[in-house]
Formats: structure tokens, sequence, C-alpha cells
């Protein structure tokens, strides 16, 4: 490990962030997604005295790393920080990595150069799929933590390690502190053990592997914290620990999102009117973070790291339940109202989506809200010569919500005394800068301005749309109002204008209905 990080400023006070990054070079695995993007757009706008941002990225989709960079920076995020610096390009440095391969596939020159200049490292990338298979999973998120690690300790000058983890890590705990818990197994041992196994038999046995956890996603995420904190006497390392990562709340503007990862798709499908239900419970906290803050709490704990070198590996859990609660009956209430006022284009159907705990009131649903349709639709787009699709589409929501619900079923307490503990070591002016106070966060306010981001950073609609979205809101409500006239007329026509018995039964819930009013009525005047 190098240097130390300067403690204080010329006049003896502690320096602040954006002052401990200037001259710095960064690393950051990961900056082509989600969070590595907000990450560099913040680090370039809030530390612009930063020297150079070294960007590990890999060629993908017939794009060379350098094209994918310069689409990147041409993305609306970069606004801002394109007109405070339209020369900001200057201080991004791309260099190819592919994670996955040995020695993380850098040219000895590049290594040179990285192990000779970098002062900090921001390890974000991962593969976040739940479906996962477990060898992939274990090469990226374990394996080529190992691998950065590696690097790390050759870098002459380095004065902080962050790791991105999730708050999901020990989601077989109820109650998870800020510590690294021991491992389901020791990493080194699945790593050979893995190496000479057939794809198919890994399979096989991964249920029995990752055990109590869900998805081989949480699983290596753990075993990646357990890799990381082995170094921690030769390193100084941060671990950010973020819960569900949602739009930005107010930064570098609000509601900012570029997926469907998480609730995202969700949301999206709720507001195309595609999805109607859903298992989650309405009581249980939902642990959304956003994005921002995430970002801001990463760049100050690698403040607090460089500066402070922590002689243990300290774990930042970044969540909000504990602080400023909201339950998924809650979200549910104000994505439905969001959509409403302000609707996607094209929907299937009104946004009207419900959430319950209920298994078998959630397959009722199901089948009367979402394979009825679809085949009904299916069926028209058969007729009328093209091809169906809608019960295509309906599999792939159900397998994607399938795989989210054991996060919307249940809730979890996260401990966050070291996020306190960081706020209170910022200055009243980098708490402003570099905000993660999320006792602020209103989130009626924050869940509106996120519908409108997926609306249009994520589906590029355009809000002047939205007339004509209500305008087809107001017609898919009168195809339904038309649909069940018809259905009550054919069951009665079927039904019960060929049976006595049920004419009976109808006319007596009628005059019931008929003498429930009356009452009602009769005794709504007398209190008048
Ligand atoms: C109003 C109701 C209120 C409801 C309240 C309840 C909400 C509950 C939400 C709970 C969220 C819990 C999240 C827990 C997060 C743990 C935190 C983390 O650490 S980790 C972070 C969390 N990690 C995650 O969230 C990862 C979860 N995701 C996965 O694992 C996989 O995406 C998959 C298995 C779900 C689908 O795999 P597969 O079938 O192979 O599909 P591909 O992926 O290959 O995508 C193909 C195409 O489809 C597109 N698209 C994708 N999704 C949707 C969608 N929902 N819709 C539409 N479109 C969608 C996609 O963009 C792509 O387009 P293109 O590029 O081709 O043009
Ligand atoms: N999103 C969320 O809700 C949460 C995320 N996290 C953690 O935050 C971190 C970032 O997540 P997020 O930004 O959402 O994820 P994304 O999927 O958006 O980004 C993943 C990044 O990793 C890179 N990457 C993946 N595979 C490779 C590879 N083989 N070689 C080089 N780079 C690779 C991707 O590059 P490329 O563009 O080339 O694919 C991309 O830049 C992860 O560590 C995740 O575990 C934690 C909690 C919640």
């Amino acid at each position: 490990m190098g240097e130390t990080g300067e403690e204080t400023g010329a006049d003896g006070s502690m320096v602040s962030i954006a002052d401990y990054y200037a001259g710095k070079n960064v690393l950051i695995t990961g900056a082509t997604g989600f969070m590595g993007k907000v990450l560099v757009e913040k680090l370039l706008r809030s530390c612009p005295e930063v020297q150079t941002l070294y960007l590990l990225v890999r060629p993908k989709a017939g794009q060379s790393m350098q094209e994918r960079v310069s689409d990147m920076m041409k993305c609306k995020l970069f606004d801002r920080v394109r007109e405070d610096n339209p020369d900001f390009h200057q201080k991004i440095v791309p260099i190819s990595s592919e994670l996955t391969q040995p020695a993380l596939a850098i040219s000895p020159e590049d290594v040179e150069r990285l192990t000779s200049c970098v002062n900090i490292i921001f390890h974000c990338a991962a593969t976040i799929r739940f479906d996962e298979p477990l060898k992939h999973a274990l090469q990226l998120n374990v394996i080529a933590t190992q691998q950065l690690l590696n690097l790390a300790q050759q870098m002459h000058h380095l004065q902080a390690f962050i790791h991105i983890s999730t708050a999901y890590a020990n989601c077989n705990r109820r109650h998870i502190d800020e510590i690294i818990y021991p491992p389901p197994v020791e990493p080194k041992k699945l790593i050979d053990s893995l190496e000479w196994m057939e794809d198919s038999i890994v399979r096989d046995i991964t249920p029995r592997l990752i055990g109590d956890r869900p998805n081989t996603y949480t699983y290596t995420k753990a075993l990646a914290e357990c890799v990381v904190q082995k170094e921690s006497s030769k390193l100084s390392i941060g671990i950010i620990r973020p819960s569900i990562v949602g739009a930005s709340w107010q930064e570098p503007f609000p509601g900012w999102i570029d997926n469907f990862n998480g609730p995202s798709g969700v949301f999206i499908a709720a507001g195309k009117g595609i999805l109607r239900t859903m298992r989650a419970n309405n009581d249980a906290v939902a642990d959304l973070i956003p994005v921002d803050v995430v970002i801001n709490l990463t760049l100050a704990a690698g403040w607090y790291t460089a500066v402070h070198r922590p002689k243990a590996a300290l774990v930042y859990n970044c969540t909000t339940g504990g602080i400023n609660p909201f339950h998924w009956g809650e979200i549910e209430h104000h994505v439905m109202s969001s959509f409403k006022r302000n609707p996607l284009e094209q929907a299937f159907r009104r946004p009207n989506a419900n959430i319950t705990s209920n298994y078998l009131m959630n397959q009722y649903w199901i089948l009367v809200s979402h394979k009825f349709p679809a085949l009904i639709y299916d069926l028209y787009l058969r007729l009328s010569g093209q091809k169906p699709q809608m019960m295509r589409i309906f599999n792939r929501l159900h397998k994607a919500i399938g795989l989210l619900e054991y996060f919307s079923r249940q809730d979890w307490e996260w401990n966050s005394e070291n996020m306190n503990m960081l706020m209170s070591h910022l200055s009243p002016e980098d708490r402003k800068t570099f905000n993660f106070d999320v006792r602020q966060l209103n989130w009626p306010e924050y869940i509106e301005n996120y519908c409108i981001g997926t609306k249009k950073y994520v589906l590029n609609e355009d809000m002047s749309d939205i007339p004509a979205a209500r305008q087809h809101l107001r017609k898919l409500r009168n195809i339904r109002y038309t649909f069940n006239t018809l259905l009550l007329v054919f069951i009665w026509r079927v039904f019960i204008a060929r049976s006595q018995m049920a004419r009976n039964i109808w006319y007596f819930v009628v005059s019931l209905c008929f003498k429930f009013l009356s009452y009602f009525r009769a005794s709504s005047t007398l209190t008048n």
C-alpha cells in the first residue's frame, strides 16, 4: 500500500472531499453500468480538480471500448458536466479490460501505467442478474475481485480500495450489522472445485450450494466480501452495501434511471397496464435507495478511507428502512397514481396493479387479469393476421417478478451506524455537496420523479405526448365498459334467461339492492 491521504489542509483544517480528490488518479470498474456512470459524472462535476479517471471497459456488441466511452459521455446524464467543462472527456482514459479473463486482460503497458499512478479504486463491476449460472457469477463477482485486489497491491500510491457490495449479500439473516459475516463456503475451495466440474453438474448442485440465499448473485456477492476482507491488512478498504438502488433523487437531476433492473421494470410494466398483480407484502419496508445517495456515500467513504486509513475494512450499510421507512403498499399507491397523472404511451390496459401476499389470490388475478386478456389479445392478433406476442410477454414478466418476489415479500433490518459516523465527519459544505442524509427524502415526490424518469429516460417517451396518452387511457376505459356490458348481457342470455331458478335468484338480488338503496337514502335524508 502506498502513501497516506493528507489529513489536513495547509491551514490545519480537515481537507474537504473535493480537495482530497484534487490531483488524484482514480480507477473505476463497471463505469458503463448504471451506478458507475453516476459515479463518473459526480466525480467530474463535484471534484473538478480530479486528475484522471481510468475506466476499465470491455468492447461490446460490435463497439470498441473507445466508442462505448464516447457514447456514454454523450448521454444526457453528463449535460451538467458538459456545461461546466466542455473538455471533461480529457480527464477520462479508457483501459481495455475483460474482467473474466486472467489478469483482467489488461495489457502490460496499461498495468505499468496503473500501478505507477492510481490513488483510489472504486470496484463497481459485477453481474447483477439473478439467474446467472454459478460459474459465471463466481468468475465475475469473486475471481475478478480477487484479481483486482492483486493488481491493487502492486500500486505504489494507492490510498483506498472501495468495493461495491449489496445490502442483500447476507439476506439469509433478518438483522444485518456492518460486519463481514463468515462465508457460506471458503471462496478458494469453491473456485478450485468448480474449476473441473462440467456446467451441467454445477447447475445441479447450485441450489444446495446457495442454501438459504435466493440466487447466485447474493451468494457470490457474500463470497466477494470475504475475498476483500482478506486483503484488509494490506490495503485500506471500504465496502458499500446499497439496498435496492433506484432513480436519482436530486443529482444531476431528479428521476434519472436507465435500466429495467429491480423495481424499475415492475413500475414500467404496471404503468403500461401489463402487470396487474404481484406478490408483495403491503406492510414490508421497501428499502429503495436513490442512486445519487449511494454515489455520494461512496465518494465520501473513499475520502474517509484514504484520510483515516481504518485498521479493518469498514462496511457501510447504505439503506433507508431504519431511517426513513416506506412500504411496498405505499409504493404501489404512489406508482399507480403517478402513472395515472403522467401515463405511459400505448398502454395495454389502464394502470391498475395490486400487490397481495396471498398466493392463491395472486394466482387467481394472474389467471383473470394476465392470462385471460393476453389470450384474447393474441386471438385478436391472430385474426388480424399478426403474430401473437402477449402470452410470450407475460411469460417473461412472470419469470422476472418470480425472481424479485423474494425481496418484496419480507423485510430486513440493517444497522447503519457507519453511515451516521461518516456523516458526522463531513464539513457542513460537504454534507450539502455529497448529501446522503435520507431523512430529508420525500417519498411521494421521489416516486413521482422516478416514474417520470422511467418514461423519459428508459422508454424515451416525450412529456408533450401526455395528452395523447391520456386520450388512449380514456379509449381503453370505454373498451372496458363496453366489454363488461357485453359480458353481462352474454351471462344473462346464456345462464339466467334460460332457468326459472336463476331468474328468481337474480330478481331477489336486484330487489335486495333496491331495498338497501332506498333504506340508505331514507336514513341519509333523516340525518340531514
Ligand atoms: C406498482 C407495483 C408496485 C410493486 C411493488 C413491488 C416491486 C418489487 C420490486 C422488488 C425489487 C427487488 C430488487 C432486489 C434487488 C437486490 C439488490 C441488488 O443488489 S442487485 C440489482 C438488481 N438486479 C436485478 O434487478 C436483476 C434482475 N434481472 C434479471 O435477473 C434478468 O433481467 C431477468 C432474469 C429478470 C430477465 O432475464 P431475461 O429474460 O434473459 O431478459 P434480459 O435481462 O436479457 O432482458 C431482455 C430485454 O428485456 C428488457 N427487460 C428486462 N426486464 C424487463 C422488465 N421487467 N420489463 C420490461 N423489459 C424488461 C431488457 O432491458 C432487455 O432489453 P434489450 O436489451 O434486449 O432491448
Ligand atoms: N442496481 C442495484 O440495485 C444494486 C447494485 N449493487 C451493486 O452495484 C454495482 C453496480 O451495479 P449496477 O451499476 O446496477 O450494475 P450494471 O449491470 O448496470 O453494471 C455492471 C457493470 O459491470 C461491467 N461488467 C460486467 N461484466 C464485465 C466484464 N466481464 N468485464 C468488464 N466489465 C464488466 C459492466 O460493463 P458492460 O457495460 O461492458 O456490460 C457494467 O459497467 C454492482 O457491484 C452491484 O452488485 C448493489 C445493490 C443494488
